[in-house]
């Protein structure tokens, strides 16, 4: 089976709207019900609220840390807060989605839409170290249907069905311009947020990672804790002059490898043996996105392909190599060597 993506189904011309772009391929889709379209609508909905917050954090006092820790122990920057506030309101509002699972949370949030079809997986804001020096930052999101009886509220189950389960998966950049990439199966696509105009417009109605590339993005402070095949892996990328690009950012790096060809490693460490990128809101969605743009998502030698892997917990870590197939290949190839 070919890895290259499968065509996305009627391409439509750039500039329509993610509203527009939405009803057109729901409408594809004869047993669509558009709760999942809603979802989509809500969640990028608060893309634009948080956008703007992001934008006008210096000025209103949103900058810097909240004085809390996350469940994974982590400091809480007042903006984590802010944007997990966001998206759990919009997607409690919007009715679709029975359940959040959020970074910022210990556990699973009720939104009280018990009839909902849906479960949420969500990192509200990815690259925390960068929230405060307006770097870029984004918003990672993975979509399930739930498996427990319609009615009730969500379990567990809902939330540990494995990679290979999701409906729908994205992110949101908060870049130079905000950006909304997503796949519900069927290709990758972006849109551009025009905020005077307060839409998301369709930019990139394709979009397919390059086979090779000549950027690696890892932290290299961890080099001395790094497996010896990473190590090779690297030396050898340097060997060949590709460029080393780390923003410390997963979106914002995974997004740049996705658009020009690269690989984004974030390998075990002695810190952090598992990884450091959760499994469910991190490393799940952008795993499905890729594979679906023609790339590659592994954990590593002896822990396979991603979207296998059935999660045990929530905030479950995983080792993340993603980004260009080749690259991803060659990695792993060296392992054997
Ligand atoms: O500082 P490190 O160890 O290189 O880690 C950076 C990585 O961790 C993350 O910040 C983890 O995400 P959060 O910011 O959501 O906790 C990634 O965005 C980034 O790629």
């Amino acid at each position: 089976m070919s890895h290259r993506p499968l065509e996305d189904t009627i391409a439509q011309p750039v500039g329509t709207t993610l509203e527009r772009y939405i009803m057109r391929t729901q409408s594809e889709f004869p047993y669509a019900t558009g709760e999942l379209s809603q979802l989509l609508r809500d969640i990028a909905l608060a893309g634009k609220i948080v956008s703007r917050e992001i934008n006008r954090a210096g000025l209103a006092e949103v900058a810097g840390a909240f004085g809390q820790q996350n469940v994974q122990g982590e400091q809480q920057q007042k903006l984590d807060v802010v944007a997990n506030i966001r998206f759990i309101r919009a997607l409690t509002n919007g009715g679709q989605a029975c359940a959040v699972l959020s970074e910022e949370e210990d556990g699973i949030v009720h939104t009280g839409n018990v009839q909902g079809k849906y479960v949420v997986a969500i990192d509200p804001l990815d690259g925390s170290s960068n929230i405060d020096v307006n770097v870029s930052i984004g918003t990672i999101f993975s979509i399930y249907r739930r498996v427990s009886p319609y009615g009730a509220p969500a379990t567990e189950a809902d939330f540990l069905q494995g990679g290979r389960r999701q409906i729908a998966a994205g992110y949101i950049l908060y870049g130079s311009s905000t950006m909304l990439v997503y796949t519900t199966g069927h290709g990758v696509v972006g849109f551009t947020y025009e905020s005077s105009l307060g839409e998301f417009f369709l930019s990139h109605p394709r979009m397919i990672i390059p086979e090779t590339g000549s950027i690696f993005s890892c932290n290299e402070g961890n080099w001395h804790d790094y497996p010896e095949y990473v190590r090779d892996y690297l030396t050898r990328c340097k060997e060949r002059r590709c460029s080393g690009r780390y923003v410390g950012s997963l979106v914002a790096d995974y997004h740049r490898n996705l658009l020009v060809g690269g690989i984004y490693l974030y390998p075990p460490t002695q810190k952090n043996p598992d990884g450091k990128l959760r499994l469910l809101y991190e490393s799940f969605p952008l795993a499905f996105v890729i594979e679906q743009a023609g790339g590659r998502a592994e954990a590593g030698p002896g822990r396979g392909r991603v979207m296998d892997l059935i999660p045990t917990h929530f905030h479950q870590r995983t080792p993340l190599f993603t980004g260009s197939y080749s690259l991803v290949d060659e990695l792993l190839g060296m392992e054997t060597t």
